[in-house]
């Protein structure tokens, strides 16, 4: 654990405080399936120890875009208190920034320290902080909102709350252990108190790290293999797609898209997987694409001008990959870094469970909406989806050491 995170040797590890780094363990990698991935140790048994490995709070991006989706994660939005202003502002930062630092480190919180997480290594904790269009004024800093931070349009079939919509901050985190990933949350929460109040929250998960024999691409709830065409940071057009370069504030930032996208599970379960996959264009088994023949892999590329023997399209025309393609929005692309999430049961006995769909893109004008724009309108998978709340946030470059994140802004 140490020799991985210089940083956590020197604040207080909850583990050294318990006398059990890790002797005896050897380094390996835990997958690298969507980019980055920390290095987990793993146990003299070869089992990973999940617990040790870390993501570093500091460098250039914040941390939770470029890594895999966690296991445990939470989304929440959180309204500036009325007096707070710029002032009460930059505190919030600043200690949110510290504290997450000091988690992400493996180390204790200062100050509303609850012993949630004691007996666990910090487990890829990565907590991101997003602005809402909403903050600027409230903050007294109008001027500085970015041009592209505009409240996304009204699509089609949008059936959104405003309650569990928007706000003037957004936070992400995402642990691959539950407690971990709540005790963030609760901590941020007990130092919000004063400056910031919670409008809005949900939780999330994805594939633990070490369930399936390799590291593969996760599946949704509607059991499909969800985010093998992402951006990949080996491209060369990735960081022109997924950071912002402007205003300077902003520069190697994003914005992230938020969508709570609930499945209409019961209809989908009744569609034989031959039409779930013609409403993708991918198989469900593998995640091919219907254009590859028998042969294709997950990795083979889509070919959209591919046909049957008939003549007839093979990634059909409504076909969900065919809409959101880049191809057919001029380009238009984002990360997708979403969670899987479930709420028990609606009133009507239906499942209350979906996506948290989460998007980073350089601006939301060239990703999500001419994107959504012709989802909504011609995707064979819209009729089995309710998107029901949303939120735009600008998400300020990563914090150098010492720095917080949205220094730049407040005290630029
Ligand atoms: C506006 C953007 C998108 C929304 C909203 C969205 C919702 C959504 N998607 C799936 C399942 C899959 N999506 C897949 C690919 C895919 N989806 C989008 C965009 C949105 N999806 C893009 C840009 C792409 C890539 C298209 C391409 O270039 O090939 C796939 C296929 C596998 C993959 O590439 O990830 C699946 C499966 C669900 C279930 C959903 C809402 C709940
Ligand atoms: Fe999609």
């Amino acid at each position: 654990m140490r020799q991985r995170q210089g940083r956590a040797a020197r604040s207080v590890s909850r583990r050294a405080l318990l006398g059990g780094a890790g002797a005896g363990l050897a380094i390996g990698a835990v997958g690298a399936v969507a980019g980055e991935r920390a290095l987990a140790v793993r146990r003299p048994d070869g089992t990973p120890d999940l617990g040790t490995a870390a993501v570093p709070f500091h460098g250039p991006h914040q941390a939770g875009i470029l890594q895999p989706p966690q296991a445990c994660a939470h989304l929440a939005a959180f309204d500036l208190a009325p007096a707070a202003g710029r002032d009460g502002l930059r505190t919030l930062l600043r200690t949110w920034s510290a504290t997450a630092a000091r988690l992400a480190a493996g180390g204790a919180a200062d100050g509303q320290e609850n012993q949630i997480a004691l007996d666990a290594g910090p487990c890829s904790l990565t907590v991101t902080f997003g602005f809402g269009h909403s903050l600027f004024d409230k903050a007294g800093l109008a001027d500085r909102r970015p041009e592209a931070l505009v409240p996304l349009p009204a699509f089609p079939g949008d059936a959104l709350d405003p309650a569990r919509s928007d706000g003037d901050l957004w936070v992400q985190i995402g642990a691959d252990d539950a407690l971990v990933a709540f005790h963030a949350l609760r901590v941020l929460q007990k130092q919000a108190a004063g400056l910031a109040v919670p409008r809005w929250q949900m939780s999330g998960f994805a594939r633990t790290p070490g369930a399936t024999p390799h590291p593969m691409t996760g599946r949704n709830l509607m059991g499909q293999v969800d985010g093998t065409n992402n951006p990949k940071p080996t491209e060369a057009d990735f960081g022109a797609k997924v950071f912002a370069d402007g205003p300077a504030w902003l520069a190697g930032g994003s914005y992230a898209v938020v969508r709570r996208i609930r499945m209409l599970l019961d209809d989908w379960e009744g569609l034989p997987t031959d039409r779930q996959e013609r409403v993708i264009g991918r198989r469900k088994a593998d995640g091919a694409p219907l254009s590859g023949g028998a042969d294709a892999t997950e990795r083979t590329p889509v070919d959209l001008a591919a046909t049957h023997p008939d003549g007839t399209l093979a990634v059909a025309p409504d076909a969900h990959i065919r809409v959101a393609a880049p191809a057919s929005n001029g380009g238009a692309a984002m990360l997708r870094r979403g969670f899987s999430y479930q709420d028990g049961l609606l009133a009507d006995g239906s499942p209350d469970a979906g996506l948290l769909f989460v998007a980073f893109q350089a601006d939301p004008a060239r990703g999500f909406v001419p994107v959504q724009r012709r989802l909504a309108r011609g995707d064979g998978l819209a009729r089995f989806l309710r998107h029901e709340a949303s939120g735009l946030y600008a998400v300020p470059p990563g914090a150098p050491e010492g720095g917080y994140v949205g220094q730049p802004l407040l005290e630029g």
